[in-house]
């Protein structure tokens, strides 16, 4: 594949120190590659890493070690030349000024002259005269997204963007979104919903515990960190010599008329159903990915990283 990278992290690592003095090691050795034009969800529990890795992509953090390449430059200038843009999740906007004058300052120093259709892509042109500090946490997303879109950059980076939002806002945000995201734009969001990363992103990089436990697409996750389920009619007298000879099978089940098998790999075993039994009416179907989401970030002493493509 010879897109060009938008990001690139090599060995990313920061530590805090914690309440009681000890060290916290919020991000461990994070690698990543971001393709031009890919949607990414940055998937991970509360705690997980997400923010502190973003703020050292955005520049906002220096990590201990490791590298951060933005467009083949660093986080500082790719920002300073509007190629990087975010919606942080803290500070950054003036209480005081109005939506609308807040969007028109920040314009300005891009030397955006037309900022109606910025407001109107982020759904905040019906809140243009309220004032940021009477906006609600959500509404001030919209207008931190809104100042993101004003560079017209090339990569996005949204940490929980829409935090705070009811389910109509964030539809709404979400639309925005792909119809940004399908003029090319690259896209890189944290978010701890399953949903959202399920729905909205091309490819998930899991991280728990500060490192990344997988990074595939969802269905390649789903289909990795739990395998699948191969179920079929069959007959029943002949159960229990399938569930013996029925190669890679981790569970099994009688449920419903049909024998359940659990298995990594399922094609190995619908081939021996086909050819070494009478079995009918086959499925095959994956666990779903909340079953993934807890197996994958639950804490574990894995050290190296799914790689699932
Ligand atoms: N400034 C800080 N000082 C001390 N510890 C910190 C600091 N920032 C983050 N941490 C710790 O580092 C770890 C990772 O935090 P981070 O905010 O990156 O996680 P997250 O995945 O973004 O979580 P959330 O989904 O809750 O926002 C946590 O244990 C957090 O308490």
């Amino acid at each position: 594949m010879n897109i060009p990278l938008a990001l690139h992290t090599e060995g990313l690592t920061k530590s805090f120190r914690g309440p009681r003095s000890q060290t916290v090691r919020a991000v461990d050795g994070v690698d990543l590659s971001i393709r031009q034009g890919e949607v990414v969800a940055f998937l991970g529990p509360n705690g997980a890493g997400k923010t502190t890795t973003l703020d050292m992509i955005l520049g906002l953090t220096r990590p201990d070690s490791g590298t951060v390449e933005l467009f083949g430059t660093t986080p500082d200038a790719a920002t300073a030349s509007g190629r990087i843009a975010a919606v942080t999740q803290t500070g950054g906007l003036l209480p005081d000024f109005t939506v609308a004058e807040t969007v028109r300052i920040v314009a300005s120093t891009f030397g955006v002259r037309d900022v109606d259709d910025v407001m109107d892509r982020a759904s905040i042109t019906d809140i243009a005269g309220r004032k940021v500090s009477k906006c609600s946490g959500g509404e001030q997303q919209r207008l931190k997204f809104a100042l993101a879109l004003l560079p017209d950059p090339d990569l996005i980076v949204l940490d929980e963007p829409t935090a705070g939002m009811d389910v109509e806002s964030r539809r709404a945000f979400w639309a925005t979104m792909r119809a940004d995201a399908g003029q090319g734009r690259t896209v890189l969001f944290a978010t701890h919903y399953l949903e959202e990363a399920d729905d909205f992103a091309d490819r998930i990089v899991m991280i728990a515990g500060g490192r990344v436990v997988a990074d595939g697409s969802t269905a390649a996750i789903r289909a990795q960190s739990s395998g699948r389920v191969v179920s079929a009619v069959v007959d029943p007298a002949r159960i229990g010599w399938i569930t013996d000879n029925a190669p890679g099978v981790t569970a099994s089940e009688v449920r419903g008329g049909r024998l359940h098998l659990s298995t990594s790999d399922s094609d190995a075993v619908a081939r021996f159903l086909f050819t070494a039994t009478d079995a009918h009416d086959l499925e095959i179907v994956a666990h779903d990915l909340e079953d993934a989401f807890v197996a994958l970030t639950a804490p574990t002493t894995q050290s190296t990283p799914e790689t699932i493509r």
